[in-house]
């Protein structure tokens, strides 16, 4: 079971995730001259993009996308892109150069294979990762139950972007998705996971314990993504 650093105020919380991640960007921009950030999507990350946005980095040569996408336009209330665009992407971030997973293809597969192929020309492998989960136990858009799971656990094949059906008969996800592969994240140079609140704290403890074929959070265990878990009762 890795650490859960535990933070009793929402402020401090916040504050750690995005000083880790922007201490993940420095080091890659001052390796390698560029730096790529991975975010989620959901209700969690707002008040974290907030300070990363203040973050003195040389945005212009960062490039911004997403650990998963929700199959909608950026018109769309339920569009990830929107949100990292209105919550990070803004004052000297919004010179970052932003890279889709939506795209309006005839298929969510056909869009998975065009946006695998736009990170893959700027981001063989993702510097920072700002990972969220949800009370059922997903990460990415990796959801128990998606015929999807299997491929999007496999760690022997590349990083890509997959398509994943909407659920049938009520399950989740409610609309078709786009998801990063879990190669993705076990490249990553730094993995955030940002957890709010006693329900998704019990799951993960739980799920770390899991079947690493059919819970996400036990995959990324068990492939040794260095995972860094931050908590906080409320956000
Ligand atoms: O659908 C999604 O859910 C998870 C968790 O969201 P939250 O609202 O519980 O914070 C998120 O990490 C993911 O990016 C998003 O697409």
């Amino acid at each position: 079971m890795p650490e859960i650093e535990t933070f009793t105020d929402s402020a401090g919380w916040a504050e750690a995730c995005a000083a880790r991640l922007t201490a993940a960007l420095a080091d890659a921009l001052a390796e390698t001259g560029k730096a790529v950030f991975a975010g989620s999507g959901g209700s969690t990350p707002s008040p974290i993009y907030a300070r990363m946005a203040a973050a003195p980095l040389d945005w212009s040569r960062v490039a911004v996308t997403l650990i998963d996408e929700r199959y909608v336009p950026e018109s769309s209330p339920e569009s990830n892109a929107a949100l990292i665009r209105r919550t990070l992407m803004t004052g000297p971030a919004a010179a970052a150069r932003f890279v889709p997973l939506y795209r309006p293809a005839v298929t969510v597969d056909r869009a998975a294979a065009l946006a695998a192929h736009a990170l893959a020309a700027v981001a063989p492998r993702l510097d920072a990762v700002l990972l969220g989960m949800g009370e059922d136990g997903h990460i990415c858009s990796m959801f128990p139950d998606s015929p999807t799971l299997k491929t999007l656990l496999t760690p022997t094949l590349p990083p890509t972007v997959l398509g994943v059906p909407a659920g049938r008969n009520g399950r989740a996800p409610s609309l078709e998705r786009l998801s990063i592969n879990l190669p993705y994240v076990m490249a990553a140079r730094r993995v955030v996971l940002a957890l709010t609140g006693a329900k998704k704290r019990a799951v993960f403890e739980r799920e770390a314990a899991g079947d690493p074929a059919v819970q996400p959070i036990a995959a990324l265990l068990a492939n040794n993504v260095p995972l860094e878990v931050i908590w906080t009762e409320k956000a």
